[in-house]
């Protein structure tokens, strides 16, 4: 931004042109004096400027005033003059030294007065001189308006009235004192026109020291405004080099980022002059490429030609094809009409196949009920680790004579006078001298017998559930002779260990999956229950205690047991049942005894009940495993309890010998079978009572000191054994 500044100097030359010149007021050479004044100094003359100028004049109002104010100083001595009525500042002419008469003030209030001749002439001499110099002295020292008079003059002595010269130079006589007035009004006249100018010139320069301090506050005020010209224009310098600064820094940094572009330009064309020479090498590899494929499209199209000449011939023989696909489609019409025809009878031979399974199921079913209802199966455990020691793993005291047949047992104990008859006569043959005893049950397992092949022997009563049948299998024998391990399995989990109930479970579900195709669909429903101490306790519960079970019976014809408030938990496979097993194994009471440390001190009751139905062939049927695992039978005297062990054991005894008594009932067809003494029978009363199929197993301990209760069991399994129950029934929706 420019900014032009005027200078003062030329602004002060303009104003100065235009202050106003004293008009009225003439040149002092022009101004007449009086002849009695001294001319002006030197040093006035050379002023040039009108101040100056006006400042001449002024020394010679100076002049004059003093010379008057001597007049005047003199008249007061002389009381001759009216001090009171003189007005300041205004000058009269000094008299002429020699006249001796005083001029007194102008105008209306001068008087004329005569000079005493009391005033000694000696004293009017210096009084002149200090008159005449003391202006000029004051002149030459300030050179200004105004000033007071010095007091060396104002103070001087009064002067002599001095006699004034003629205007022809000739002095007058002392006597002529017309002539001297007239000489006196003279310069008075001349003194007032002086008075008049002098006082137009003052008013002059008032007007001009009026006119000039205006021009001085205009000057102020323009310098005033320069100066904020001059601090906004600073502040725009300021602000213009902040920019600038901004803009070489903005100019450094574009520098520097072209720079680099620069570099990265340099390389990038570095970059693709080497990819520029590397596609001319590729470019010159493809034309020859583009030559050696043009050759082999040359040797092609020789080939094309043998090839179309081949496609030809292929053509004749696809038309001859097409002829031969028709003939086969013929063909394929008609073996499709045989394959409706096998369709039709595969249909017929399914129908005849579940015809065929039905009869079957009755077939199966009546070879079971041919069996027997109640079924005894005996299997005997093998030594466990700790009860090898000594013996080298062989059982002695027990033989299985029928290795065929698998249904014969032979107990051994030599020399034992203890023998009683009873036990003498339940043998069966055998010299009683050696103490044999022979036992025969449907199916006899020795101690090397797998979970499976006992498995294998129930599988078909098993399988009874899915036809409609009540299946009982239960586990009796002592404490420790393998009843849990027979029903549920190996402590160790394993596959090979599982037992009757976890393999019952699996055939159930798997077979009713294969009838399926046949029609059937199944649902099941479990629960689980224990007795101890005469007290029925749900191992599928919650393990509240306060819950009341009791045993009912239920049904049109009251023939369906049923216990209040047990948990029957629907299932559809095998790990559902799995889950529920251990979580009955947790709930289930394991009491600890002398003779075995897992020994069970109750009767548990796993039932599976199922309900079927064929869409069909419209068939339906209901089946309930039970699968029982007794409480030990071991007697009192071996067991060693007492208190609450003795009351366990005594609740355990009455409930299975109660099951004998049942047994033997239904054996001897007696009009009253007494179910209802133990919670046990009552709750079997349908797995007993012939409306069911039931399988017991006696479990035997290999232990030679446990014989005596091993031929116990034995003996009460025979007894089962011998009974005829009656004839199971199908139950038929
Ligand atoms: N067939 C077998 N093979 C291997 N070990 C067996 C067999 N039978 C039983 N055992 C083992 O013998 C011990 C006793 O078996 P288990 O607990 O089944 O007897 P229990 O008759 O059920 O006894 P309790 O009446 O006290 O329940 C267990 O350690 C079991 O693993």
């Amino acid at each position: 931004m420019d900014v032009q500044r005027q200078p003062l100097a030329d602004a002060n030359g303009v104003l100065q042109s235009r202050l106003p010149k004293p008009s009225g007021l003439k040149p002092p050479s022009q101004l007449r004096p009086p002849s009695s004044l001294k001319p002006p100094s030197v040093s006035a003359k050379r002023m040039r400027s009108p101040d100056l100028e006006m400042d001449q004049k002024c020394q010679k109002l100076d002049d004059s005033t003093s010379s008057n104010t001597s007049v005047e100083s003199a008249r007061s001595s002389t009381g001759s003059t009216k001090g009171s009525s003189a007005k300041p500042g205004i000058v009269t002419r000094k008299p002429p030294a020699k006249t001796g008469l005083v001029n007194t003030r102008v105008g209306s209030t001068a008087t004329r007065g005569i000079v005493k001749p009391s005033i000694r002439p000696a004293a009017t001499k210096p009084a002149v001189t200090a008159a005449k110099r003391a202006p000029l002295s004051r002149a030459t020292s300030t050179g200004s308006l105004n000033k007071k008079p010095a007091p060396s003059a104002t103070k001087a002595p009064a002067t002599k009235p001095t006699t004034a010269a003629p205007a022809g130079g000739k002095k007058r006589q002392p006597w002529d004192l017309k002539g001297r007035l007239q000489d006196m009004e003279n310069i008075l006249s001349d003194n007032q026109a002086n008075n008049a100018e002098l006082r137009n010139v003052l008013e002059n320069n008032n007007a001009r020291i009026a006119m000039l301090e205006s021009i001085n506050q205009q000057l102020q005020g323009t310098v005033q405004q320069k100066e904020l010209q001059t601090k906004e224009v600073s502040q725009e310098v300021e602000e213009l080099q902040r920019k600038l600064r901004l803009n070489q820094e903005e100019i450094e940094t574009s520098t520097r980022k072209l720079n680099r572009e620069i570099e990265d330009l340099k390389f990038s064309k570095s970059t693709l002059e080497r990819q520029r020479e590397t596609l001319e090498g590729e470019l010159s590899a493809g034309k020859q490429e583009i030559s050696g494929l043009k050759s082999t499209v040359a040797q092609l199209t020789s080939a094309q030609a043998g090839l179309n000449a081949e496609l030809t011939a292929t053509k004749l023989c696809l038309e001859q094809a097409v002829q031969a696909g028709k003939l086969k489609d013929e063909e394929i019409a008609s073996l499709k009409k045989v394959v409706a025809g096998q369709q039709e009878i595969i249909a017929n031979c399914n129908a005849e196949m579940r015809a065929h399974e039905t009869e079957r199921r009755k077939l199966h079913n009546t070879i079971q009920e041919l069996k027997g209802n109640i079924r005894v199966f005996c299997r005997v455990r093998p030594l466990l680790v700790d009860e090898t020691l000594g013996t080298d793993g062989v059982i002695p005291h027990i033989n299985f004579p029928d290795t065929k047949e698998q249904k014969m047992l032979e107990i051994e104990k030599v020399g034992d006078a203890a023998l009683n008859e009873s036990t003498v006569s339940a043998r069966r043959g055998g010299n009683n001298c050696q103490g044999k005893f022979d036992f025969s049950f449907d199916r006899v397992f020795a101690p090397d017998s797998t979970q499976a092949q006992v498995f294998e022997e129930i599988s078909q009563l098993v399988q009874s559930v899915l036809d409609g049948y009540n299946v009982c299998i239960f586990a009796y024998g002592q404490t420790g002779s393998g009843k849990t391990h027979t029903m549920e399995g190996g402590s160790d989990n394993a596959a090979e260990n599982r037992g009757m109930i976890p393999r019952a479970v699996a055939q159930i579900f798997q077979t009713g999956r294969e009838l399926e195709e046949k029609g059937w669909k199944y649902t099941f429903e479990a629960s689980f229950l224990e007795i101890y101490n005469e007290t029925i306790r749900d191992l599928l519960g919650n393990g509240k205690d306060d819950q009341k079970y009791d045993i009912k019976m239920t049904g049109s014809n009251s023939n369906d047991v049923m216990v209040t408030n047990l948990t029957l938990v629907p299932v559809s496979s095998e790990n559902q049942v799995h889950s529920l097993l251990e979580k009955a194994s947790h709930n289930r009471a394991v009491a600890e005894t002398k003779c075995n440390e897992r020994s069970s001190r109750s009767h548990s009751v796993f039932r599976l009940k199922l309900t079927g139905s064929n869409e069909l062939t419209g068939e339906g049927c209901q089946g309930t495993l039970n699968l029982i695992d007794l409480a030990g039978s071991e007697r009192l005297k071996e067991s060693g309890s007492e208190g609450q062990r003795l009351k366990e054991t005594q609740a355990i005894n009455k409930s299975l010998s109660n099951l004998g008594n049942v047994i033997m009932a239904l054996a001897n067809k007696e009009s009253h079978i007494p179910y209802r003494n133990s919670k046990l029978t009552y709750l079997l009363q349908n797995s007993l009572g012939g409306n069911s199929k039931t399988l017991m197993f006696v479990n035997i301990s290999p232990k030679e000191e446990n014989i005596q209760e091993t031929l116990c069991s034995l003996r009460f399994a025979t007894k089962v054994n011998q009974c005829s129950i009656g004839t199971a029934t199908k139950k038929v929706k």
